[in-house]
């Protein structure tokens, strides 16, 4: 039985902690949380972490005892040197919470790249836990709609890189801005991209504590995870009525099933695919000749089968990139938002001048 720990900072990452919860619990109702135990196999703690005090408020299906406030007003406000000091006055706080809970095998850190709370907060958080542990830590970070605005693309460019020279073991990225494809109105776009995340998310940490057909373990994630540039993203398919499993491998792999816009083919560059589903449906033939398709232009490719009686099959592939266009095209326009930010900054210093020339009739009076 594996022991794994996952933290979600700021609004964003408590409320995909709080999705997580929501299957884990089995649960629609949201009194489910008082009364049921975890699916999980696994011993897991979720912790949910915010300086707003109503983003904590606002999750139905995590436990009061795993909702942590770091009072400061309404959040920091998406300015993250802010919440990097915030998290400096808290950080024995936070780590004590996290050390009472005992050990772990493996960590997980869920945030948005481009809000206050969170994209400063996990950086250094996960920087403190691997100088202070020795379990392997992975961010999974949520990149903004570009129309967002040039604060939170200049936070997502800096948070991404701290969170790279933290020490962290990999990056998962999800997209926002590939997910939207989605549809509906941005709170139900964020509530299914939210399930999504957590669906594959419960079923890495299924896959990994489970007695599969063909094994893939922890150990294997963590080669997978160290492959490519550090960063990675995953797939997911459930077959539909009729759809082989051939089929159900290549869809996880293609826009319908990633979480960031990627060309697996061109860009991949080690993959753990994991099936799961009744036995009737795997055949191993299938199984194998797309897994051999999909080595042939990533490299090493992991392979796992969990048979479960009478479940539909269920794809999920874990794929580290050793090149990113997508996040290439993101830096460029992040960067194009810093200098928007700097220019605005001079002007207002310019105005500065203003304030000066109106300061000239200080302590004077009209004369009429
Ligand atoms: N997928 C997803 N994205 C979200 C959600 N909530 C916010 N975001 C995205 O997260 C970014 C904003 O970050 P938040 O997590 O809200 O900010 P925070 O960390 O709480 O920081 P502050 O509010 O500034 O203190 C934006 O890019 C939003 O689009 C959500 O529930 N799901």
């Amino acid at each position: 039985m594996l022991n794994i720990l996952i933290v979600g900072n700021g609004q964003c990452g408590n409320r995909i902690l709080d999705a997580i919860n929501k299957e884990a619990f089995g649960g629609k109702s949201k009194f489910a949380k008082f009364y049921s135990q975890q699916k999980y196999k696994s011993k897991v703690e979720t912790i949910a972490i915010n300086t707003a005090i109503n983003d904590l408020k606002e999750l139905s299906f995590t436990k009061a005892k795993d909702r942590m406030h770091i009072p400061h007003l309404h959040g920091v406000g998406a300015n993250r040197t802010l919440g990097k000091s915030v998290f400096e006055e808290n950080k024995s706080h936070i780590m004590r919470n996290i050390e009472e809970r005992g050990n772990f095998d493996v960590g997980f850190v869920i945030t948005s790249a481009s809000g206050g709370t969170g994209s400063s907060f996990t950086p250094p958080l996960i920087k403190e836990i691997k100088e202070n542990h020795d379990f392997p830590v992975y961010a999974v970070v949520v990149l903004p709609f570009r129309e967002e605005g040039t604060l939170y693309l200049q936070n997502a460019a800096f948070c991404l890189k701290e969170i790279r020279d933290s020490g962290v073991d990999g990056i998962i990225l999800a997209d926002n801005q590939f997910l939207k494809q989605i549809g509906g109105n941005v709170q139900s776009a964020y509530n299914t991209i939210n399930d999504m995340i957590a669906r594959r998310i419960l079923f890495l940490l299924d896959a990994l504590d489970s007695e599969m057909m063909m094994v893939t373990d922890l150990g294997d994630f963590k080669t997978v995870m160290s492959g490519g540039a550090g960063l990675a993203t995953i797939g997911f398919y459930e077959a539909e009525k009729g759809m082989n499993i051939k089929t159900t491998i290549q869809k996880a792999l293609s826009p319908n099933g990633l979480l960031f816009s990627t060309d697996v083919y061109k860009e991949g560059s080690r993959a753990m695919v994991i099936i799961k589903g009744d036995k009737s449906y795997l055949s191993i033939d299938e199984i194998s000749s797309e897994v051999e398709k999909l080595s042939s232009s990533v490299g090493h490719v992991f392979k796992g089968i969990i048979v479960r009686k009478g479940e539909t099959p269920q794809v999920l592939v874990v794929l580290t990139l050793e090149a990113a266009e997508e996040l290439e095209n993101l830096y460029s326009v992040a960067v194009d938002a810093i200098h928007q930010e700097r220019e605005k900054k001079t002007r207002v210093e310019e105005q500065k001048e203003i304030d000066k020339a109106f300061s000239q009739i200080d302590g004077l009076e009209p004369n009429y």
